[in-house]
């Protein structure tokens, strides 16, 4: 099963993300981007105020690349519940968000087109949900993505994938304490796992939220 963390900067994933490591200790825990070189390439880019949002886009698109050939799909093969920190909605949220003012005319259906012949889209998503100023605030608004109103472009497309697939996405209130956060992840995580794999009363309230649903 692939689980992925997704949200704004600074909502809080790399800390529930961290979190999850004792409560899921046979997970294979892995991130967007990585730790390779082609995540080195990203890395210098997000320095890069000036860099071209298409090569943004392909370089992320690299680093995806390797990560599901190097370590997500093997992971799966074996078995495993994949636990990712960002994954492809990340692209798609935020790519599309770079390139509203490029001569791409709908940036998130390209950017998931591009993905759409090679990736393997996640069996279900944390989304942590925590307005724009709060993220950027968090983050430290230290490069090009972390300011407030990039940031409300990239939540408005984040509403737009979870609209479109609301049974893959479970919304965790980020606002609150990270304890809380946590506790949330925690308890949604184990039941979308056992919901992977067939327990009925967790298929009947995925979220946890006592409404069945
Ligand atoms: N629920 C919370 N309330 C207040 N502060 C928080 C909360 N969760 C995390 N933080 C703090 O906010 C900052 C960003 O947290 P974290 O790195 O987990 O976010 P992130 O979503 O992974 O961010 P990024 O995408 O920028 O890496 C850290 O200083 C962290 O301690
Ligand atoms: C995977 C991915 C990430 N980003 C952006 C989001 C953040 O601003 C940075 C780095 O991510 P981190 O969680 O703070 O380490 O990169 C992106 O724009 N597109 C992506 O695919």
């Amino acid at each position: 099963m692939l689980l992925t963390l997704e949200g704004l900067d600074g909502s809080g994933k790399t800390t529930a993300w961290e979190a999850l490591h004792d409560a899921r200790p046979d997970a294979t825990f892995t991130h967007e981007p990585t730790d390779t070189w082609y995540g080195d390439a990203v890395r210098r880019s997000l320095g890069d105020d000036d860099a071209d949002p298409l090569a943004d886009l392909f370089l992320f698109t690299a680093d995806h690349a390797d990560h599901l050939s190097r370590v997500v799909r093997p992971a799966l093969a074996d078995g495993d519940v994949v636990i990712s920190d960002r994954y492809t909605d990340s692209r798609y949220a935020y790519q599309a968000a770079s390139l509203a003012d490029s001569e791409i005319r709908r940036p998130l259906e390209y950017v998931r087109g591009i993905h759409g012949a090679f990736t393997r889209e996640p069996d279900a998503t944390i989304y942590l949900g925590v307005d724009p100023e709060t993220a950027a605030a968090r983050a430290g608004a230290t490069d090009k993505f972390e300011r407030v109103s990039f940031l409300a472009e990239v939540q408005s497309n984040y509403d737009r994938l979870i609209d479109a697939e609301p049974e893959r996405f479970v919304r965790v209130d980020a606002s609150r304490s990270p304890e809380a956060v946590i506790d949330r992840v925690e308890d949604v995580a184990d039941r979308l796992i056992e919901a992977f794999h067939g327990d009925d009363a967790a298929v009947a309230d995925v979220d946890g939220d006592g409404d069945g649903a």
